[in-house]
């Protein structure tokens, strides 16, 4: 038996978070095998959804509830593991993060990952000096916290207008039907985010948790900054700008996406591009995410103990173009359930971000902005964020990249 709730059939002043809470009492004592709740109110004038799946032994080609079927014409193309035989750039940074700036060899790599970033938006690195057990605890970390009852789940619950917290992904509003993944995030301050996490998800072990996530913020934290100033050192001569990524700090986030009874009807993440100055990664052994690149979807191939680097928006202002966030998406699979864990490189809400790659006579294509000021724009305009902010007779005079 399959029993699907929708709060929305609800009227209006049913549609409440403490209804919501009913509903998920009144669900946990049915033996259902599938459980969808679905809840949309009215805040002001923000429309805000809430959307579950959770993980229970489902029968391969089973139909989907209504609300994650998608549209024929926005369905998955590719499945999560169809592999074209050109990879992304794979690129092993044995010996860069440490070499010499400016050596032969180093100006070599560096080339090489700017030349990644313009074909494909996207590379994976290997050999990046993180251990593997850092990544290890934060993934158990991470299944821990998905395999919470919903209950204690929502008790984090992420507020229709705030980052951190628990939920559907925050992009839902942007789409007809529901993706097919549950996600949690910890921003603002990090560290001080992670452990006010901890402490009330796990009071009695909340060290753990807080260990795992400050230790995994701080790697990855400084692979970020020294990912980003290679890549500035790429574009630009003047290497002094690089001290503004000294602010930069990271925004943990984890997706998780049950297995599904039809991955092909449904989308895991709807396709989109980052808001951050740089995305890392980290998707296990299973794969699911999918860029674009000349028109067709390409899954990125897992590799053991790899991150994926992708460029965000905010990196494409910073450069001034010349770098591009790339449209992606995730897909879901039959058989496994998939953790990712992503980490947002971003600055500080209030910095203001200019492009620092001009060269001499090359016009600004964006206003100036701040990341507070560009998540507020993308929250309404979600893929039209980046043209809000581009000056438009500059843009014809800018250089091809
Ligand atoms: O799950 C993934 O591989 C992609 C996640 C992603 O793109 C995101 O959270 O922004
Ligand atoms: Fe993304």
């Amino acid at each position: 038996m399959r029993v699907v709730f929708s709060a929305s059939v609800l009227p209006q002043s049913q549609s409440s978070p403490s209804a919501f809470s009913q509903l998920i009492s009144a669900a946990a004592d049915h033996p259902i095998y599938l459980r969808s709740l679905y809840l949309i109110s009215e805040v002001g004038t923000s429309c805000w959804s809430h959307s579950v799946v959770l993980e229970k032994p489902q029968w391969p080609g089973e139909k989907l509830p209504d609300e994650f079927v998608w549209d024929e014409s926005e369905r998955p193309t590719i499945r999560h593991d169809q592999y074209l035989d050109e990879e992304i750039p794979l690129i092993d940074l044995n010996g860069l993060l440490t070499m010499e700036d400016g050596g032969a060899s180093h100006e070599e790599m560096v080339a090489v990952m700017v030349a990644a970033c313009k074909d494909w938006g996207v590379f994976q690195v290997i050999n990046h000096g993180i251990p593997q057990e850092v990544v290890e605890r934060a993934r158990l970390q991470g299944r821990k916290l998905f395999s919470l009852p919903l209950e204690e789940k929502l008790r984090f619950e992420r507020h229709p207008q705030a980052i951190s917290g628990y939920g559907a992904t925050r992009m839902t509003n942007f789409f007809r039907s529901l993706m097919w993944s549950e996600s949690f995030t910890m921003s603002a301050s990090p560290t001080s985010s992670i452990s006010n996490y901890a402490m009330k998800l796990w009071p009695k072990e909340s060290q753990e948790f807080c260990e795992a996530f400050e230790d995994y913020d701080k790697k990855l934290r400084s692979l970020a900054m020294r990912i980003t100033e290679l890549l500035f050192q790429g574009l630009t001569t003047k290497p002094e700008q690089n001290e503004i990524f000294n602010s930069f700090w990271g925004t943990l986030h984890m997706n998780h996406y049950p297995p599904c009874p039809r991955p092909l009807e449904t989308m895991g993440l709807a396709p989109h591009t980052d808001s951050s100055c740089l995305t890392i990664v980290q998707q296990g052994s299973i794969g699911g995410l999918q860029i674009m690149r000349h028109g067709a979807w390409v899954s990125v191939k897992p590799h053991p103990n790899a991150f994926i680097i992708q460029v965000g928006d905010l990196l494409q202002v910073l450069t001034n173009g010349k770098l591009k966030s790339r449209l992606h998406r995730a897909v879901v699979n039959e058989r496994s359930s998939r953790l990712s864990l992503v980490y947002f490189f971003s600055p500080p809400p209030t910095t203001i971000v200019v492009p620092l790659t001009l060269s001499q006579n090359e016009k600004s294509l964006y206003k100036p902005l701040s990341w507070r000021e560009y998540l507020d724009v993308k929250a309404k305009l979600f893929m039209g964020a980046l043209d809000h902010f581009t000056i438009p007779n500059n843009k014809s005079g800018s250089i091809k990249t």
